[in-house]
């Protein structure tokens, strides 16, 4: 897991490193700077070349002092300093300096040489310190270094793609697009959440000599978490050589109805290929061989009465949890007036953690209050659409603000909340917040949701704790859609591939 800060909480992390831990901001400057040459260099071609851009600020600092690395190994190299030389803070104007110490000068933006496919860029404008639309000199800069982008040099960033806002990952017009971003110390919010993430390109962090202490009690708001693979992989038990399908649990998807027998297929064959010993599917029992015929491995539990669910379904589904390790409420299921106060019973009765989804989600938007009332954990994935509908916002609203919305949400109503989307939001009912690296566009296609309840439902199945279970679904499902993409396209993708992903994933672990 990576901290992601804020540009207000890396300035206090920089602050206490030094006055508490006497670590010096030009030291800081020094390692920046010398990872950030380290990073040009790799991505330069043998007889490649640099142009350093630097602006007023530590960001031009630190490709001040990624210059003076280039020069001393030898690298063909120009450097501009774009702005007013006066107006530099002190450690870049000591940086500048030191460079200049030797022939060599740093020239005019324009004068600078045109760049090819072996070349580099080194952006160095702006970091976490831009706080306006870059304009005039700083804007033509911007369009330098597209047009060198655009005969084929690759651009490395100084911490974050100049341009681009560092705590929300909104860029300002223009932006840099970088091939690599180098990420000083800690992350920030915009090198993680889209489209920042996406202008970053690869990122990289690098460790530059900040105290881990200097990130500990940090003001300001909660500190998120960048899920990484490692963590994902993790998670889940060793399978014992002495194990059977009990160790394993049992998930009761509900879900499925006329027309939507495949959300629940879906649901109950992705909880099966996430390692969930056994999975029931309780159904409208017109629908349940439709359900069934998908996989002999479902275990189906007909609900005999009609139309929505309702109280009527309540005593059938008390008797199909008992013993159930899970419970995944929603997808496909007919939805009605009465659907939100079976749920609400489910909840207060069922000894068994349950997952809601889909249109459970709109059911229970009416009376949140039963969520508290729940007997076990509680977990909801809504995408943004059901998201607002659970809080009363808008759509965009949710989106320009879903760090902040879904924290509030999960501590308001106690419950383990997934805000699905790009960068999709794991947050923890006591309001940790870890955001998702992986996925992709391709997975923007009917079916994906109920792939990821079940992934989630056989998670808390096979009893890993509810916080741990629920990110870790997140990535694994994310990572699914990303191998499975390598074999259908982003375009080609759909749902039902994502269960032969999910495969991948387990090789790819060894698992
Ligand atoms: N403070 C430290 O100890 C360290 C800082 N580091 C670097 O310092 C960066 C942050 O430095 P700064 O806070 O100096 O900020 P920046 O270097 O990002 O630039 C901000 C400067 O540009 C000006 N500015 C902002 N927006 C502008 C615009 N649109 N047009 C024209 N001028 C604009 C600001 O007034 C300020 O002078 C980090 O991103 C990182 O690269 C690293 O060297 C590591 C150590
Ligand atoms: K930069």
């Amino acid at each position: 897991m990576q901290l992601v800060l804020t540009a207000a909480q890396m300035r206090e992390a920089e602050q206490a490193a030094e006055s508490k831990y006497g670590m010096p901001s030009a030291l800081l400057m020094e390692n920046a700077g010398r990872a950030l040459a380290e990073a040009a260099r790799s991505v330069a071609g043998p007889r490649g070349r640099f142009n350093v851009v630097c602006g007023p600020g530590n960001n031009g600092g630190d490709g001040l002092v990624a210059a003076r690395f280039l020069l001393e190994g030898g690298a063909r190299l120009a450097v501009a300093v774009v702005g007013d030389r006066a107006k530099m803070t002190a450690e870049a104007q000591r940086n500048l300096k030191a460079l200049e110490a030797t022939a060599f000068k740093a020239q005019a933006l324009e004068t600078l040489p045109e760049l090819g496919p072996e070349d580099v860029v080194v952006d160095a404008l702006f970091g976490t310190g831009l706080s306006r639309a870059p304009e005039g000199p700083f804007a033509e800069a911007i369009q330098h270094i597209e047009r060198w982008r655009g005969a084929g040099a690759k651009v490395v960033a100084a911490d974050v793609p100049s341009g681009l806002q560092s705590d929300t990952g909104e860029p300002f017009s223009p932006c840099v697009e970088a091939d690599v971003t180098v990420a000083f110390g800690l992350l920030k919010r915009g090198q993680v959440l889209e489209p920042g993430a996406s202008l970053c390109g690869e990122l990289r962090r690098v460790d530059i000599g900040l105290s881990m202490a200097a990130a500990q009690g940090l003001s300001g708001p909660v500190l998120p978490l960048l899920v990484e693979e490692a963590d994902a992989r993790g998670v889940l038990p060793p399978r014992r050589a002495d194990s059977h399908k009990g160790t394993y649990g049992h998930v009761l998807g509900v879900a499925g109805s006329r027309g939507k027998s495949g959300a629940a297929a879906l649901l109950a064959r992705a909880a099966l290929r996430a390692g969930a010993g056994l999975v029931s599917v309780a159904t409208r029992a017109e629908v349940l061989d439709a359900v069934m015929a998908h996989a002999p491995e479902i275990m189906g539990i007909p609900l005999e009465a009609s139309g929505p669910l309702g109280l009527a379904d309540l005593e059938p589904l008390l008797a199909a949890a008992e013993g159930k390790d899970a419970l995944v409420i929603g997808p496909g299921i007919p939805r009605g007036p009465e659907t939100g106060k079976l749920i609400g019973e489910l909840l207060a009765r069922v000894d068994a953690d349950v997952v809601l989804d889909a249109d459970a989600l709109n059911a229970v938007a009416t009376d949140l209050s039963i969520l508290r009332q729940a007997k076990r954990q509680v977990v909801l994935t809504p995408h943004p659409g059901e998201m607002a509908r659970l809080t009363g916002l808008s759509t965009k609203e949710v989106q320009a603000r879903r760090l902040e919305v879904a924290r509030e949400f999960a501590m308001a109503h106690g419950v383990t909340l997934v805000l699905k989307g790009t960068r999709t939001l794991t947050v923890s009912a006591e309001g940790d917040i870890y955001i998702n690296p992986t996925g992709n566009p391709g997975m923007a296609t009917g079916g994906t949701g109920d792939v990821l309840s079940g992934i989630c439902g056989a998670f808390l199945a096979q009893k890993v704790p509810v916080h741990e279970a629920i990110w870790a679904a997140v990535y694994v499902h994310g990572l699914a859609g990303d191998l499975a993409a390598r074999r259908s396209g982003q375009v080609g993708l759909i749902a039902s591939e994502l269960l032969q992903g999910l495969c991948d994933v387990w090789l790819r672990w060894d698992r």
